[in-house]
């Protein structure tokens, strides 16, 4: 295993900001580290890279690293904000990482100025780059020196929703290219599914869940993490091969064991359709694509969506049949958190 983190805990005075951390990341492998904001995903980056004093153990190759200067690691390091230097262009802030190494070399730098789509951006000022530019000029001198770890920290968040869409497949494309190892910090559902070849949740500074994207948005370990991956409402379900019945109806699910489940909903995971479950429209909203609909079935209020073209006024009738797509499935048991009702 290329890094082994083994029950690492970082305390700021009496705040535990991750605590009893395990993580392992392959030679070749990337690695999400997904959470909501302050459960600890940068202070444990951090850890990794050897900027935050830590208790437990970080090895590379089964080397500890205690005692290993930041320098010395032998890791790339991106952040939000890119950190270029001002007063460098852009080929001078990618040769940056290859001067650490004692290198220089032109061609290097111009591989790594196309392998991010920035061909010919060499001369240019970085203060004149949009901030995607930036981004990409941060990756190619991280990457430069060939760094036996990438570690990105929210490498995207500063961008707008468009630009961060395209610029997470364009660093998806160049972590494949270049074989990279590495751990990517980030808040965004989406970013890490596009990124990573395994996610590992966190909460409140523990890691909850560690799986391929996959597995993690259909199977969470509980509900909160459930709730954190988008899944509004609970309903409880009984699996029989492969498929789950529940007071909502019956859905083919990924899940080996017959017996009790929890199914967890994401918007979408309930459809106004011409067959399904019979329940009464009680709110409803105009969306661009799609109307939005809150339906009474029996004792519950559940959220669905239903086509432009349906009939689905406040009042109606209708019927809802569960999608496979929007269904998450969980172990039995309580919910760890009332559902928010409206
Ligand atoms: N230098 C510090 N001193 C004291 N507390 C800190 C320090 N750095 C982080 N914290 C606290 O540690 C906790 C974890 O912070 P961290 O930045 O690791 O979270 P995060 O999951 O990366 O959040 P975000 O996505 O908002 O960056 C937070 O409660 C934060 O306030």
């Amino acid at each position: 295993m290329a890094l082994t983190v083994s029950g690492l805990g970082v305390s700021y005075g009496d705040l535990a900001a991750v605590s009893d951390a395990d993580l392992t990341v392959a030679d070749g492998e990337v690695l999400a580290l997904l959470g909501p904001s302050g459960c600890g995903k940068s202070t444990l980056l951090r850890a990794v890279a050897g900027l935050e004093p830590a208790t437990g153990q970080v090895s590379w190759d089964g080397q500890d690293l205690a005692g290993v200067p930041v320098h010395r690691r032998g890791f790339g390091l991106v952040f939000q904000d890119g950190q270029l230097f001002p007063h460098r262009d852009v080929a001078g802030n990618v040769e940056f990482g290859l001067r650490m190494r004692r290198e220089r070399s032109p061609e290097r730098v111009a591989e790594m100025l196309s392998l991010v789509g920035l061909d010919g951006y060499g001369a240019r000022r970085v203060t004149e780059l949009s901030g995607g530019e930036q981004q990409r000029v941060a990756l190619a001198r991280a990457l430069a020196p060939s760094p036996r770890l990438l570690l990105l920290d929210e490498p995207l968040s500063a961008l707008d929703r468009a630009l961060r869409e395209q610029l997470a497949v364009d660093l998806a494309r160049v972590l494949r290219a270049t074989g990279a190892t590495a751990l990517v910090v980030t808040h965004d559902h989406d970013e890490a599914f596009t990124l990573a070849d395994r996610v590992a949740v966190m909460r409140e500074g523990r890691i909850r869940q560690v799986g391929t994207p996959d597995a993690v948005w259909q199977r969470p370990v509980d509900e909160r993490t459930a709730r954190f991956l988008g899944c509004g409402e609970f309903v409880d379900a009984t699996v029989s091969g492969g498929v789950a019945r529940c007071a909502l109806g019956s859905v083919t699910v990924e899940w080996e064991r017959d017996g009790d489940v929890r199914l967890g909903l994401r918007a979408g995971a309930l459809r106004v359709a011409r067959e399904g479950v019979g329940g009464t429209v009680v709110w409803r909203v105009r969306g661009r694509d799609h109307v939005r609909v809150r339906v009474r079935v029996a004792e519950m209020v559940v959220d669905a969506v239903a086509g432009v073209g349906d009939v689905a006024e406040v009042g109606d009738e209708v019927c809802l049949t569960l999608v496979a797509d929007g269904v998450a499935v969980l172990p039995p048991g309580r919910a760890d958190q009332p559902s928010p009702r409206p």
